[in-house]
């Protein structure tokens, strides 16, 4: 890719410390997003996919913390690490303030949209009302021109009688028409990106449709970049430019939409687009993920997918993988995290293969803490192939 890319995510860690140990809940991860992309985040629950949008806006509470790597925004450091003269890690000196991330980032250059509206919506304060405060809030119009501006946005979000549902509280919407009002409250500010945290998971599959076309009219017309994030494939198809899949912490495979799901490259893919209804298959043909992701408190070593997958030899137990790049498609990178990849060149096909699905669940014991780094060979020692 030529252009530079809006937003860059690289090596992003983000961890819990809690009494039980510290939870590794975005574990290494970069991806890209350029302009006018929607770029899906995507694996099942406890991933790390909304610590990993949090972290984006640098909101991540704690007993959280951030603790390594680096987030660049059209150019802008949201966040950074660097080595100072004493070996010791510090925050890059160009690094924006808490004050910069308040006022000129979040809201006015990216926006998030989450799953329940009404964790973001006031009950007791009209919905214009609080679409208009936003407005006033976050752009510099005259008098009276917010409420315009709020009663234009309801109206383009495709809620009918924008005027009088102006007037309405927020309990007198449906699920799907508040959500309408988010990304209207999303959309107002005019934000380069917006963060979308499963936001149509709560809805049912017709409205869930609605929304998903409208966000895609939308984003033609503004040319607004996305991150969506998602456990469902179906909503990844439907919507997704390209696609990072992530597995405890980390992002497993990454590639455009059309080549991840008719060239997946990571076990873990397929295993999710196997679980996914799809026109081309009956439900009897679905295939459940067998097992359960294991905690990011203990990590399984090497690959962590390793216990749950089909493909696993003896060489996964022992080898991290990184998202190394295997293919190119479209221009960009197709990344996997496998060793059954040439690229990796390791003794994957002479090692002897697991017999997983058989064995049920093979998590370590939770005592293995921060196994995963301390004990497994990293691939991702130099030879970088990018
Ligand atoms: N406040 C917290 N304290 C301790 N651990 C946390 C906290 N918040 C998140 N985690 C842990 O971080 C990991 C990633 O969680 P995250 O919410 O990002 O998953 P997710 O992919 O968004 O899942 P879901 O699809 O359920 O929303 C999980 O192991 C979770 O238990
Ligand atoms: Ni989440």
């Amino acid at each position: 890719m030529s252009a530079e890319p809006l937003l860059r995510v690289e090596d992003l860690k983000t961890q819990f410390f809690t009494d039980a140990g510290t939870v590794r809940a975005v574990d290494g991860i970069s991806f890209e997003v350029y302009e006018g992309e929607i770029v899906g985040l995507v694996g099942e629950s406890g991933a790390g996919k909304s610590v990993a949008s949090m972290s984006l806006l640098r909101l991540v509470e704690s007993p959280g913390e951030i603790v390594g790597g680096e987030i660049t925004y059209k150019g802008e450091t949201i966040f950074g690490l660097e080595e100072g003269p004493d070996g010791e890690l510090h925050e890059h000196e160009n690094m924006l303030s808490n004050e910069e991330m308040r006022t000129r980032i979040r809201g006015n250059e990216i926006a998030v949209i989450f799953q329940d509206p009404m964790e973001s919506l006031n009950p007791v304060f009209t919905v214009g009302s609080q679409l208009r405060e936003f407005i006033e809030l976050n752009r510099d119009l005259p008098n009276g021109e917010a409420r315009q501006e709020a009663i234009d946005m309801l109206r383009e979000v495709g809620i009918p009688d924008p005027e009088e549902r102006y007037e309405e509280y927020p309990h007198q919407f449906s699920g799907g028409m508040r959500q309408r009002v988010l990304i209207a409250m999303a959309l107002a500010c005019e934000p380069s990106l917006i963060i979308a945290d499963e936001p149509t998971t709560a809805l049912d599959v017709t409205v869930e449709g609605q929304i998903i076309d409208l966000v895609d009219e939308l984003q033609q017309k503004y040319d607004t970049s996305f991150i969506w994030v998602t456990h469902d494939m179906g909503v990844v198809a439907e919507i997704c430019d390209r696609v990072n899949v992530m597995y405890l912490g980390e992002i497993v495979e990454q590639a455009p939409v059309d080549e991840l799901f008719y060239d997946t490259k990571h076990p873990y893919t397929d295993a999710l687009l196997d679980s996914m209804p799809r026109p081309d298959r009956t439900v009897e043909e679905l295939d459940p993920i067998t097992g359960v992701m294991p905690e990011a408190i203990s990590p399984p070593s090497g690959c962590r997918f390793h216990p749950r997958c089909p493909d696993a030899r003896e060489a996964c137990k022992r080898i991290h993988p990184e998202n190394r790049e295997v293919a190119r498609a479209e221009g960009h990178p197709h990344r996997a995290a496998c060793i059954k990849h040439d690229v990796f060149g390791s003794d994957y096909e002479e090692s002897a293969p697991l017999e997983n699905g058989a064995r049920g669940d093979q998590q370590l014991p939770a005592s293995a803490v921060d196994s995963a780094s301390g004990e497994s060979e990293r691939t991702d020692g130099g030879e970088h192939n990018e």
